[in-house]
């Protein structure tokens, strides 16, 4: 397979396009796409090919409250570090669509899969970890290539979501994931735009 600039142009648009989505409508996503979207992680890397990362998608309103409840929790607490102005700032800003978005996973890294042998992950059991971050990475690209949104909610206890989803002791709470149609579209990161954090260029340095 060889790609051309077309290819590279629709690829410059998803990327360019691809948001962290907190506000979303309630439209549902047709089963069609959620299994598009299912079947892409099967298309990411992962070390030894061990695929480790487990998804549950939670419908349920009674956890989806819970969770959200935690994500309160945790935001209060963690906020607590700000003072003055950014305390202030702190409190405008929407880090979650829990309480909007139709489609929702819990995202999990499992501890010591079988699969893949222990292959690349002796020295770095981090790999574990970062297979599952380029599988919600592949999901997110292929969410927005959907005209949807992906938000990525790391704002929570993660022992308090394994408890609260019964997971298997191995599997380690990795993301909450919001999934929908935004309610609008931008090329800059809302933390920017909200004037936290601007976008910083990433430099190579070289040796
Ligand atoms: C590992 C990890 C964890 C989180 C995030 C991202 C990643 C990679 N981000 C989204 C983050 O704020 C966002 O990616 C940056 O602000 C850049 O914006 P864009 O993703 O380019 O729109 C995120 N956003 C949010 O509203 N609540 C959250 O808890 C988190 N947690």
């Amino acid at each position: 397979m060889q790609f051309d600039q077309t290819h590279r142009d629709a690829l410059t648009e998803v990327l360019r396009w691809r948001r962290d989505v907190r506000h979303f409508r309630p439209d549902p996503i047709s089963e069609a796409v959620v299994a598009r979207l299912r079947a892409v992680m099967d298309m990411a890397p992962s070390v030894g090919n061990a695929r480790p990362w487990r998804v549950l998608r939670v419908e349920s309103p009674e956890i989806r409250a819970a969770v959200l409840a935690n994500f309160e929790a945790a935001r209060a607490e963690a906020g607590a570090v700000y003072a003055d102005d950014q305390a202030a700032a702190y409190a405008k800003l929407k880090l979650q669509g829990i309480d909007q978005a139709p489609l929702q996973l819990a995202v999990f890294t499992h501890r010591d899969p079988q699969a893949g042998h222990g292959l690349g992950r002796a020295t770095m059991p981090v790999t574990l970890q970062q297979s599952t971050a380029m599988a919600i990475h592949t999901l997110w690209l292929a969410a927005r290539a959907e005209n949807l949104g992906l938000g990525m909610v790391s704002v929570l206890d993660p022992r308090a979501i394994e408890r609260l989803l019964g997971t298997p002791p191995e599997w380690e709470f990795t993301a909450w994931l919001c999934i929908g149609t935004p309610e609008f579209t931008d090329d800059t990161p809302l933390l920017h735009r909200a004037g936290w954090q601007a976008n910083l260029a990433t430099e190579w340095e070289t040796r």
